[in-house]
């Protein structure tokens, strides 16, 4: 298992290490104690998954305090470019993002810390995109940020994305009052 960081601190990629034969592939898709030796530290309580076509875009979402979650992303079929934005109101790298292309040939991982925005593009249909949440959902503490804001200069890899309507009407950076 191989890690990567970058230049917004707490951001971790791991690589885990795939075993491929004649048979096709196995990876552990989650060790507490490989992943805690890596900085990728939480209290996981739900386990969430969606699939979706290409050309899907879901997000900019996350929760607000109390209910705020970290997050362990990845992709267990299809390819996703995954999307986070440094939304906490102190840090240096304020409306930085930072993005990322999940598959399922590398099975490549993202954890995703409190106080980003998250979203991603699924690249092919069949984007089957898994996740791992240090909190239950609340949708009373739902918020987001609007995924094509100019401010954020995001490549989301698609121009007209299918999107739900909730998150086209989504705050932009200027206008979101962050929690974090
Ligand atoms: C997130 C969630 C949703 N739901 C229900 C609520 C809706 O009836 C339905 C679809 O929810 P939503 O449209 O919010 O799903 P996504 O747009 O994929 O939301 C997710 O997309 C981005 C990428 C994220 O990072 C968040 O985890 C999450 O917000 O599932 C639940 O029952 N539990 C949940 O934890």
């Amino acid at each position: 298992m191989e890690f990567k960081y970058f230049d917004i601190p707490g951001v971790v990629e791991i690589l885990p290490r795939v075993f491929g034969d004649v048979r096709g592939a196995f990876f552990e898709s989650f060790s507490t104690q490989k992943m805690e030796a890596a900085g990728v530290i939480g209290n996981w309580v739900q386990d969430n998954q969606s699939r979706s076509d290409r050309g899907v875009v879901r997000g900019l979402h996350f929760q607000k305090p109390p209910y705020t979650q970290a997050k362990l992303v990845r992709v267990a079929a299809g390819r996703a470019l995954d999307v986070i934005v440094d939304i906490r109101r102190d840090s240096p790298t304020y409306g930085r993002h930072i993005s990322v292309v999940l598959d399922s040939e590398r099975f490549n991982m993202l954890y995703v810390p409190e106080g980003f925005a998250h979203g991603f593009t699924a690249l092919e249909d069949n984007t089957l995109f898994l996740y791992k949440c240090t909190n239950y959902y609340a949708p009373q503490a739902e918020g987001g940020l609007l995924w094509n804001d100019p401010a954020l200069a995001i490549d989301w890899g698609v121009q007209t994305p299918t999107i739900s309507a909730k998150d086209q009407i989504l705050p932009t950076l200027a206008e979101l009052e962050s929690p974090f």
